[in-house]
């Protein structure tokens, strides 16, 4: 979002008014100034344009600064006021701030206070207007660009709020956190996020867990080496490739607490240093974040940085889990149907008409990844006719039957596997049952997500 930066200075003192466009030029360099000498054009001059912020003279012909402030204040109440004035009276800089001036200046003090000033004010007023926007838009409760939202079937509620929320927030400078279950659809959102904010630039995921603080840096911010011949050799890392697109920081409840350190600062001062570089390169990408861990709770146990915990939660978007959609599960199952049959060269079987009723108990742990595992399983297994039901059987059996108890329904071969050769077994049970996808066969193991891989990188 462009942040607001055109000021308005009112004065009727020419030299003083070319004086101070001059200095706030040079040390506000990014804001647009205009200069008004006449108080009677004032009223004018903000209906032709959307002043961020307004510098007042107090006493002037015509009209008097005080009355141009609560013209002002009740007239564009988006526009903040600061009277810079000769007048140096405690009485008047009280009334003035009563009726709604953000600051007051006497024309002696130092300008680079007053710089400083306008500075804040500026991106106060920025704050106000991404804050006020992200309401209405919120509120009128339409989708500017429902195709934005295309993969993602739905028809609670809860969810459609959330497109909403997103589009609402998608252009707004400060990150947005996704939260959910593994398999709630994250990875969705932040797709939706990027045909909204930036569908022609890249999108780059960037997949946390098991992740340590060297390969983040690397992967992140890339590395320049110079050699001993003078020659230099750049590698560049995903901001440098992202540029102005959208980089998806996936499950960053992984993120060793080093690496959030650096990621504060990428977010905070917007700009990173290459490893082995001294000069900083601009961030200009959206960033979004992902995590199925309650990060405030990693926050308590000492896990995740107050910091980052604060920076990210500006915008936060909570995706319900599958067993509180079930409006939803007869239409998701036609739609994974529809996807395997698809990709498997096969004629779409028929959904048993009273198969998403019989599901409404089962809790699905492992929420879409879980449910479209089943349904792929089931039109594999199907006579081209009808859904093979089999799977979504199983599943709920094994949940009707309580926990399993390995003894009772695990059979050992007379020489016994050693507990490599078991763990190496289990591993890849659990991702075969899960079509491949770590974090649901971790969960389906007890383990972490990251725990999950490195087992796996040490077991190759
Ligand atoms: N509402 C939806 N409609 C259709 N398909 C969906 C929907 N939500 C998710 N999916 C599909 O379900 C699967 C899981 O979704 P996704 O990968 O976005 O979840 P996730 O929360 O990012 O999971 P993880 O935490 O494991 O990365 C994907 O194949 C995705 O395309």
């Amino acid at each position: 979002m462009k942040l607001a930066r055109n000021i308005l200075l009112v004065d009727d003192e020419p030299s003083w008014l070319r004086s101070l466009a001059i200095t706030l030029n040079r040390l506000v360099p990014e804001a647009q100034i205009d200069t008004c000498i006449d108080s009677r054009q004032v009223d004018n001059r903000l209906a032709l344009n959307d002043y961020a912020l307004v510098l007042l003279d107090l006493t002037m012909p015509f009209h008097s600064g005080e009355n141009l402030l609560e013209m002002i204040r009740s007239k564009s109440p988006k526009t903040r006021v600061i009277i810079v004035t000769g007048v140096n009276e405690v009485d008047t800089a009280v009334r003035c701030i009563k009726h709604g001036a953000y600051d007051y200046f006497i024309k002696t003090d130092n300008v680079d206070n007053l710089a400083r000033t306008v500075r804040r004010a500026l991106e106060v007023v920025g704050l106000e207007r991404n804050y006020l926007m992200i309401k209405e838009r919120f509120l009128s409760r339409t989708l500017a660009h429902p195709q934005a939202f295309n993969n993602i079937l739905t028809c609670e509620p809860a969810l459609l709020d959330q497109f909403s929320y997103l589009e609402a927030v998608a252009m707004s400078p400060e990150p947005i956190l996704i939260c959910g279950e593994s398999g709630t659809g994250k990875d969705e959102f932040a797709k939706s996020c990027h045909q909204l904010t930036c569908p022609d630039e890249p999108f780059i995921n960037i997949k946390l867990a098991g992740v340590n603080y060297d390969a983040f840096e690397l992967q992140l911010f890339g590395k320049i080496t110079s050699h001993a011949d003078g020659q230099v050799s750049a590698q560049a890392g995903a901001l440098h490739h992202v540029h102005t697109g959208l980089l998806y920081l996936n499950e960053i409840g992984d993120l060793p607490l080093e690496a959030q350190a650096k990621l504060v600062d990428v977010i905070e001062h917007k700009q990173y240093y290459p490893v082995g570089s001294d000069r900083p390169y601009p961030v200009n990408c959206k960033i979004i974040a992902s995590t199925q861990h309650d990060l405030l709770t990693l926050n308590r146990e000492g896990k995740f940085r107050s910091d980052l915990l604060y920076r990210l939660t500006s915008h936060k978007i909570k995706l319900p889990p599958l067993r509180e959609r079930k409006l939803d599960l007869s239409m998701l199952i036609n739609h994974f149907i529809n996807l395997a049959a698809n990709k498997m060269g096969l004629e779409a079987p028929q959904q048993p008409r009273n198969l998403a009723s019989q599901l409404a108990d089962y809790e699905f742990p492992g929420n879409l990844h879980e449910l479209k595992g089943m349904v792929f399983d089931g039109v594999s297994r199907s006579d081209g006719i009808q859904l093979n039901i089999t799977p979504f059987m199983e599943a709920m059996n094994e949940r009707n039957n309580g926990v399993i108890k390995p003894k009772d329904s695990i059979s050992y071969p007379k020489e016994l596997p050693t507990l490599a050769e078991m763990s190496q077994a289990l591993i890849d049970e659990a991702m075969s049952r899960t079509a491949n996808n770590q974090t649901a066969a971790a969960r389906m193991l007890g383990i972490s997500q990251s725990a999950l891989s490195r087992r796996m990188k040490t077991d190759k």
